[in-house]
């Protein structure tokens, strides 16, 4: 892992920076600045009172925290959101509360998100008639073998094929 140099912008002058919090994550936090609530299948965009300018060649993800996927349920409608090098506006994140029957209070402050900056490549697309040939060819979609998902009338499970 390297390191780049990113521009950032406090839109809220008690936000605090994105921090990794161990050495080496991939992922610094990011907070919201404003109190919500989420009914059980609810969303929201909430801001975080950032904004950034990567170096072109680069973009930034927004993924979930699986802490707050594992206990609560909640993940990012998006996930991950995309943030463009040329993208000069505030960060938002979209959450969203899967838990079928409690809510959740996120307060100012909580961190709700994890930022993510990679490089990425843009493509040239060439067009053509025919692609050349691989191994898998079109298999996809579980075309290499079933898994076993439980039905709820059935403990044993249901072999999909
Ligand atoms: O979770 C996210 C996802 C996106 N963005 C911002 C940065 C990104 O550069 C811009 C546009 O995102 P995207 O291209 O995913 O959305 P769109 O619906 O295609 O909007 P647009 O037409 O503006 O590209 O919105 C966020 O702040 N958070
Ligand atoms: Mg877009």
């Amino acid at each position: 892992m390297s390191d780049v140099d990113v521009l950032i912008r406090r839109l809220d002058p008690e936000v605090p920076l994105p921090t990794y919090a161990h050495p080496g994550d991939a992922g610094a936090d990011l907070v919201t600045t404003v109190d919500a609530k989420l009914g059980p299948g609810e969303r929201a965009v909430l801001p975080t009172g950032i904004a950034i300018a990567l170096p072109d060649g680069y973009a930034a993800f927004v993924h979930p925290r699986s802490g707050l996927a594992a206990k609560y349920g909640v993940s990012l409608v998006n996930a991950p959101g995309t943030v463009d090098a040329g993208y000069r506006g505030e960060i938002k994140v979209i959450v969203v509360n899967h838990d079928p029957r409690e809510p959740v209070v996120f307060r100012r402050g909580d961190r709700i998100a994890q930022l993510v900056i990679q490089k990425v490549e843009r493509a040239r697309f060439h067009e053509v008639a025919e692609l050349p040939g691989s191994a898998r060819a079109d298999g996809g979609f579980g075309s290499t073998g079933g898994y076993r998902a439980a039905g709820a009338d059935n403990e044993q499970g249901r072999e999909e094929t």
